[in-house]
């Protein structure tokens, strides 16, 4: 199999795009620009960081936060990097957003969770 490299653009099928900079063997940041919000808030270019797993560097597993700079939600990300079938690079995640919640009352219904795939540009 292939190597899967985590560096780089990616993008989903809610138009997200994200950009993945290595700082170092395995610790990343970058940026999210995502094209839907549940906010009607101006959508922004929000910053991410994260870190891919030591031992696999072919199809590492990974995990990473965007805080989001224009609501006040943030989302974690955690998946791996494959390469697939026709040697295409994809990036399986699972996700939780949380948003903000005014009162412990509504703490129940703050948290969204989802699966997303990325693929190269
Ligand atoms: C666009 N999205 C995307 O590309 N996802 C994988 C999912 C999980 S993060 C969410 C966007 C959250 C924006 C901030 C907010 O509305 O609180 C949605």
């Amino acid at each position: 199999t292939g190597k899967c490299v985590l560096a780089g653009n990616w993008t989903n099928d809610l138009g997200s795009n994200m950009t993945i900079i290595m700082n170092s063997k395995c610790n990343f940041s970058g940026s999210y620009s995502t094209a839907v919000s549940e906010t009607p808030e101006k959508i922004e270019k929000s910053p991410l960081r994260g870190s891919q797993n030591y031992r696999n560097l072919t199809q590492p597993v990974f995990g990473f936060t965007v805080n989001w700079t224009f609501t006040d939600s943030v989302t974690v990300f955690t998946g791996q990097c494959f390469v697939d079938e026709t040697g295409k690079e994809v990036l399986k995640t699972m996700w939780l957003l949380r948003s903000h919640a005014d009162s412990i009352k509504d703490d129940w219904t703050a948290t969204r969770v989802g699966t997303n795939v990325f693929t190269r540009q």
